[in-house]
């Protein structure tokens, strides 16, 4: 992002359409006399030669065509590019914002604090006094305009979040040096299973080295934090057994997405085993409610119920109905936060451990699995719209036939216990959509 101002800056005064651009009269006479003087003309022609090409090069670096390769380069540009200048009165903001209102509060850093979850739990720790500095990258991957909303809504309740991207590990330094974190909450990550299969790129970047360049200022920090982050119920991919439990075998991802996130589960228990670093993993299953992310099945249903367009509903192959452990929201928000209050102390400091160090997972689920289409009647219910449904068999794009969690160790270990049915968390979630977006179809661009 930092890197794309320049060439953006560039690009303004370049006129987006040429017939509209207006040379002040000294470049036309200058280019009159270019074009007219006959020992300049091989000059002119290699001068333009390279500005065309110049041309050429700009538009391709910034007006890409295809988001899913304009997304990957923004991350690369994020992580090359040098931090912005981050003077005295960004810091004084950033101080401010991590800063708990009691002595016994947290200075919690939330990555992806734009994010879906990131934004409630940011909220959920800031209304009971932690202190909370967000960092998010604000990527393309779905609409930004909702992103910015919930960065709105925190910056309402005194939380600043800072724009850009883990792997930048100057920023990263910045802020560790700023500010005594004493947890870090992970939620940064590229997520959604399907678009594995479009942009690999961007979840080796996000949520391989992205968690790493995280991790490595986190083992450097002086007290080192706790570090809670999310990982996904995907990583049981296709197991059989069920319902999943957190000591079940995570070696059969069915997607890239699945297979990122076992990958942070092994770099967290090598951070944990050299560093240590405690560390604590949260399974997420399907988490959906107010706020939340437009590429998930129950968002985009929504809006496409509304448009009166078709939706697909997945069936498996021997036609039996795919289900989900649908996770309200503030259930799984309660969880993050237990999971921060019983997290122990990092053991190591400036990179050396002194001693052994937490480190666990956990099922944040639902464990009542529902089927697609029980999801779709309940949002016609509450729509008060007939779907036009297709159902078709669920395509090889990464998705699972199925998820159940098994929380009894979150429940027996964290006091973790959902308390928030479908049908009620369906309605909360229409309930803000239609204030958000209107209950027809306002341009949500996902
Ligand atoms: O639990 C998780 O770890 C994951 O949950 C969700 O992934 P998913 O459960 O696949 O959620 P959706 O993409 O909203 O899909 C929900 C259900 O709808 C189905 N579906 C999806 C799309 C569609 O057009 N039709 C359809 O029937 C899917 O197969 C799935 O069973 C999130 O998107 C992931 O980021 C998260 O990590």
């Amino acid at each position: 992002m930092t890197q794309l101002k320049p060439i953006l800056t560039h690009l303004d005064s370049i006129p987006s359409t040429p017939g509209k651009f207006k040379p002040d009269k000294s470049s036309t006479y200058n280019l009159y006399r270019l074009r007219f003087h006959p020992t300049l003309f091989p000059r002119f022609t290699l001068w333009s030669f390279f500005f065309i090409f110049f041309i050429v090069l700009l538009i391709f670096f910034s007006s890409p065509t295809n988001p899913t390769a304009g997304n990957s380069r923004r991350s690369l540009k994020n992580s090359l590019s040098p931090s912005p200048a981050l003077g005295p009165n960004w810091e004084h903001r950033v101080r401010a914002s991590a800063r708990p209102r009691s002595k016994t509060g947290f200075t919690v850093l939330v990555t992806g604090a734009a994010g879906f979850v990131g934004t409630h739990v940011s909220l959920g720790l800031k209304r009971r006094g932690d202190g909370v500095l967000g960092l998010d990258n604000f990527n393309q991957y779905y609409d930004i305009g909702l992103k910015k909303a919930r960065q709105g809504l925190l910056e309402r309740s005194g939380i600043m979040v800072v724009e850009g991207d883990i792997n930048d590990v100057v920023l990263l330094r910045k802020l560790f040096d700023a500010v005594a974190f004493t947890h870090v909450m992970h939620m940064a990550a590229q997520a959604g299973v399907r678009y594995a299969m479009q942009n690999s790129g961007s979840y080796v970047h996000s949520n391989i080295a992205g968690f790493v360049s995280l991790l490595e200022a986190c083992k450097m920090a002086n007290p080192q934090p706790s570090i809670v982050w999310a990982s996904s119920s995907s990583v049981y991919g296709l197991n059989s057994k069920v319902p999943f439990s957190e000591n079940d075998r995570t070696d059969q991802p069915a997607s890239l997405y699945a297979a990122t996130k076992k990958a942070g589960e092994e770099i967290a228990h090598t951070y944990n085993h050299i560093y240590g670093l405690s560390i604590t993993g949260l399974r997420f299953f399907t988490v959906y409610g107010p706020w939340g992310r437009p590429d998930m099945a129950y968002f985009f249903f929504t809006k496409d119920i509304l448009r009166g367009k078709e939706i697909k509903i997945f069936e498996t192959s021997d036609h039996g109905s795919v289900a989900r452990d649908f996770t309200y929201v503030d259930d799984v928000v309660k969880g993050c936060l237990a999971a921060l209050d019983t997290a122990k102390k990092s053991t190591g400091s400036g990179g050396k451990k002194k001693g052994a160090a937490q480190l666990r997972i956990y099922n944040l689920g639902n464990t009542k699995p529902m089927p697609v289409g029980r999801l779709v009647s309940i949002l016609e219910k509450l729509l008060k719209v007939k779907a036009k449904k297709k159902v078709i068999q669920m395509p090889r794009n990464g998705d699972v036939p199925f998820t159940h969690a098994n929380i009894t160790l979150a429940h027996t270990e964290l006091g973790y216990k959902p308390t928030t049915d479908l049908e009620m968390g369906l309605k909360k979630f229409v309930k803000w959509y239609v204030s958000y977006y209107g209950s027809k179809k306002k341009k949500s661009s996902w």
